[in-house]
């Protein structure tokens, strides 16, 4: 398949590490352009990406194949009531907006013309190709279209389908959010380690490599997180007293609450901006 000519519109931390991804993974600067208000983050990404950024969404899209929607939920609608115009029946539109759902980007686009719509939420781990993202496309996607937005977020991370659109909600709220979770978890862990006498530097690179050795065991072994829980935890050992706390703590429930605060938040949303 060739390179498809890729649009986004908005400029900001989701659409520059797309953008890196793809670029890092040798999309050419030409296939490539931006649209955003901000004149700071049009020069960032001329300068980091070698892209074309324009002020004017309607001329980023011209001739792209794909648009993808790199705004806030909260301007989606006036984003797309503008595009309507100029968008043209055979480019697909992917959004990667939290709670913004197929038929009101369908609504604000136009509800004479059908459009192909694929809705994904990555995640801010794309910026080093490690990021994940589910998609969902809508019935008017064709299989070339399917290809060309599994092609785009590829480049930055694992791609999975999903089946339903409702599942976004989920997607969002265990791997779109989720890198914040672990970040809070390393923020935890380096204070802790610091109120125990390490360096603040130290502490920061004990905690950060054992993130990843931990997160690299989890994805590469053919046991899941549970085993490899269990083989570090000793017998009445020191990981064990650190487990019971968490699990004082209300560690599980306390996940599924944050977690299902995201989901309702990412549903509030479809429903307090959709159409
Ligand atoms: N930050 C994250 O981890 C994730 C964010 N998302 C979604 O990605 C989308 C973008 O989020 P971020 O990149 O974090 O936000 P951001 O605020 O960094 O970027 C949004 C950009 O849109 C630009 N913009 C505002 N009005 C515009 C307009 N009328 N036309 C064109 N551009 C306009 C802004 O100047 C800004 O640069 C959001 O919808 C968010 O829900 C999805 C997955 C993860
Ligand atoms: O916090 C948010 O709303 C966005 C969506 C997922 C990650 N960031």
């Amino acid at each position: 398949m060739s390179t498809p000519r890729i649009a986004f519109i908005g400029g900001g931390n989701m659409a520059a590490s797309l953008i890196g991804g793809l670029r890092a993974q040798g999309v050419a600067a030409s296939s490539i352009c931006a649209s955003d208000p901000g004149a700071d983050k049009r020069s960032e990404l001329e300068a980091a990406h070698g892209i074309d950024a324009f002020a004017d969404n309607a001329q980023a899209i011209a001739g792209a194949d794909v648009v993808v929607l790199a705004v806030k939920p909260q301007v989606m609608q006036a984003v797309c009531r503008d595009l309507a115009a100029s968008l043209q029946a055979n480019q697909l539109v992917v959004s990667i907006a939290a709670g913004i759902d197929c038929a009101s980007l369908q609504a604000w686009l136009g509800e004479q013309t059908p459009r192909a719509i694929v809705r994904c939420m990555p995640n801010t781990p794309s910026l080093l190709r490690q990021g994940v993202s589910g998609l969902f496309a809508n019935d008017q996607v064709t299989d070339t279209q399917k290809q060309q937005a599994e092609q785009l977020l590829s480049a930055v991370g694992l791609a999975l389908w999903l089946d339903k659109e409702s599942l976004i909600d989920a997607v969002t709220a265990v791997s779109g959010s989720g890198p914040a979770y672990f970040f809070l978890m390393i923020e935890a862990m380096t204070a802790a380690g610091e109120r125990m006498g390490l360096p603040g530097d130290t502490a920061a690179q004990l905690t950060m490599h054992t993130a990843l050795g931990a997160a690299r065991m989890a994805c590469e072994s053919d046991v899941g997180a549970a085993e490899l829980r269990r083989r570090v935890t000793s017998p009445n050992g020191t990981t064990e007293a650190a487990i019971k706390a968490f699990q004082a703590g209300g560690f599980e429930s306390l996940v599924e609450q944050a977690m299902a605060a995201a989901a309702r938040r990412s549903a509030e949303l479809a429903e307090q901006l959709g159409n």
